[in-house]
């Protein structure tokens, strides 16, 4: 058995400049910092920090093992001293994802969302790195279905061996804390029935059938079922492996050419295209968004990171970006209706409930003669 390499996503939002746009850099730096001394002292041995939108990602490979309060320590270090940076200038919403002061050994469950692979080393180490903001973890139901599951995408679950016996999912329900395990392509069906409601149903991890091998993770935390409150987006991170035997680079970005309705955009309460963009497009203008994801391309040796590529730097793009302002725009024309205001059931978990609150006392039922009394009455005073 060779040595074991985790690669760890944390990330938060912990304030930004001109409303939820993008980090300062001297927030950036700050994490940098501490990361930088983390990995001098051999706690982490490699790193990179960047932001999508005003999220600030933690890239890290160590051999601590997943979940382990080093690394979470350490990324609560360095949020903590974002954070800072953010109080001093005066940043919004500063210190926004850090829902408790203290920390107590795990960053789950705390606000920030979190992304671990643990791996043997293969020859070579090829994994992709999705950095989402203004969008919800079940945001990438769809396009890791479509990598693992369907053949229309991925050629090599018919043409490569390594691949033809298909592929574990774990899918997570958010709402109950469980999960469960299911085989594709035999039970493609239920798991489609499942993960068509991502605001419950999340693709948590996929393992390759004929060795377990674990192949993808996405982060899960829902921050607003978290905090009990509306808090901000959930803005999610996945890691995939690829090639040999694993989908291929271009199999695992294909999905992302359509730019597929997602919830969250303005105020965490819309659908929006999500949209893939190189890392200097990773900021939201537009209504605060449309949703943007960012591709990074790695290969892992030793431990060390070697890259980032921008993967969605391409022309060839350029045609799904467009698509999407085109989504953008008919989606907003809709204002403050649905299908582009979300659903009752996930608009509970915004800030409309309170507005409702207000109303509550002022429907009457609908005796026609009596409301037709009472509405004149009102109207009369
Ligand atoms: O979705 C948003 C922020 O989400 P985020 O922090 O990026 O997860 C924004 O659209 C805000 O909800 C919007 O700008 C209003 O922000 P507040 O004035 O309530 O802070």
């Amino acid at each position: 058995m060779g040595e074991k390499i985790t690669l760890s996503i944390i990330k938060a939002d912990v304030g930004s400049i001109a409303g939820h746009h993008m980090p300062h850099p001297d927030q950036l730096a700050a994490a940098t910092k501490i990361l930088a001394e983390a990995k001098q002292k051999d706690i982490i041995i490699d790193f990179y920090v960047t932001h999508v939108g005003d999220d600030i990602q933690l890239i890290m490979t160590h051999r601590k093992g997943v979940d382990h309060p080093d690394i979470h320590g350490l990324a609560w270090e360095a949020f903590k001293s974002a954070t800072k940076v953010a109080r001093e200038l005066k940043l919004y919403a500063a210190g926004q994802d850090l829902l408790s002061e203290a920390f107590s050994g795990n960053v789950r469950g705390m606000g920030p969302g979190v992304a671990e692979l643990e791996m043997e080393e293969r020859e070579a180490e090829p994994v992709i790195t999705f950095h989402a903001d203004k969008t919800e973890p079940g945001a990438f139901n769809m396009p890791i279905y479509r990598i693992f599951a369907d053949p229309f995408n991925t050629a090599g679950l018919v043409i490569d061996p390594k691949m033809h016996d298909g592929f574990i999912f774990e899918v997570y329900d958010v709402f109950e804390g469980r999960s469960v395990l299911m085989k594709t392509p035999e039970e493609s069906y239920d798991v489609l029935a499942l993960i068509g409601t991502p605001g419950r149903y999340i693709v948590r991890r996929v393992y390759r059938k004929s060795d377990n091998l674990l192949a993808a993770v996405v982060s899960v935390e829902r921050l607003n079922l978290t905090a009990g409150r509306y808090v901000g987006k959930d803005d999610p991170v996945a890691i995939v492996r690829a090639q040999h035997g694993l989908p291929a680079v271009g199999e695992i970005l294909e999905p992302f050419s359509f730019p597929h309705l997602v919830a969250g955009w303005m105020r965490g309460s819309h659908h929006g295209p999500l949209m893939p963009v190189p890392m200097r497009y990773a900021k939201v203008t537009r209504f605060d968004g449309p949703p943007r994801i960012i591709a990074l391309g790695w290969n892992i040796s030793r431990g060390r990171l070697i890259g980032p590529v921008d993967l969605f730097d391409d022309v060839a793009f350029d045609e799904t970006r467009r698509l999407a302002e085109t989504i953008a725009e008919y989606m907003r024309r809709h204002g403050p209706f649905m299908p582009h205001r979300l659903g009752p059931e996930e608009m509970e978990y915004t800030t409309l409930p309170s507005v409702l609150e207000k109303l509550k006392d002022r429907f009457v039922k609908t005796e026609e003669a009596k409301v037709v009394k009472k509405h004149s009455d009102l109207l009369s005073h």
